[in-house]
């Protein structure tokens, strides 16, 4: 942990039906009742989002986007804009997810333009970066995540809040973590990064981890310092498993 608030989001991907919204429903007031002082997002598919604000309307879970346009309206078929997730009642907008990043082509300056445009909606980014595989065995990480947030916190980070979400490419899904040092050191090379861009707010900025995260390597992970809270895949279509990843985060 640092002095950020603690954030655990649900990323569910191209994953879920409805009755994961019921499932959802049934472990609230679990998450309600754990001593937890943070924010807790689910970021459905978007056919689920409407249903998911309404099903959780008077609960301790936020809906979130999984991505957005940069652009606030317009002919682009298929998109969402940020401020459509406004509209929604979404407080959060994934961008830069290395899904995308790899299957849509994103660069640095695609995910600024995303987050300026979250920003611009009044919304909280969650923006993504993360290393490859052939980047850490080349002992490139550290360099490319710091790159990562350099290219793609926009200037109006500095007045409205932002999360980091740091996911390792290669950790994602495949059941593999850093080291325990691997995943710290990372952590506080992206908050000297984040100092440089937006200064002490960099401070309160919850910087979350995500990859293979679940309950059997939650505690030892979110005690990590500088860990701030979860980007959660796999395990947050599990509610019960999501609600134990919570409550593995020690505030
Ligand atoms: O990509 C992720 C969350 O955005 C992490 O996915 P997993 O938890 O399934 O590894």
């Amino acid at each position: 942990m640092s002095n950020a608030k603690p954030l655990f989001v649900g990323n569910w991907k191209m994953n879920g039906f409805r009755a994961n919204l019921t499932e959802i429903l049934n472990v609230e007031e679990s998450i309600a009742k754990t001593p937890f002082h943070g924010d807790v997002v689910i970021c459905p598919p978007a056919t689920l989002a409407a249903l998911a604000v309404d099903a959780l309307k008077k609960s301790v879970i936020q809906i979130g986007g999984q991505d957005c346009h940069a652009e606030e309206a317009g002919a682009f078929t298929g998109d969402i804009s940020a401020e459509k997730w406004k509209d929604l009642g979404a407080g959060y907008v994934i961008v830069g997810h290395s899904e995308r990043r790899a299957y849509y082509q994103e660069d640095n300056k695609a995910v600024k333009a995303k987050s300026k445009a979250v920003l611009r909606a009044g919304l909280v980014p969650i923006i993504c970066i993360g290393e490859s595989l052939e980047e850490r065995k080349a002992g490139k990480t550290l360099e490319i995540i710091s790159a990562q947030i350099d290219g793609c916190i926009p200037d109006e980070a500095q007045s409205a809040p932002i999360a980091v979400g740091y996911e390792p490419v290669w950790a994602i899904g495949s059941g593999l973590t850093p080291t325990l040092e691997e995943i710290s050191e990372a952590h506080k090379v992206i908050r000297e990064a984040l100092h440089k861009k937006i200064g002490d707010k960099a401070d309160l900025t919850p910087i979350v981890y995500g990859g293979s995260l679940k309950p059997s390597n939650a505690k030892e992970i979110l005690a990590i310092l500088g860990v701030d809270g979860g980007l959660v895949g796999g395990a947050s279509l599990k509610a019960v498993d999501f609600l134990e990843i919570i409550r593995a985060c020690d505030q």
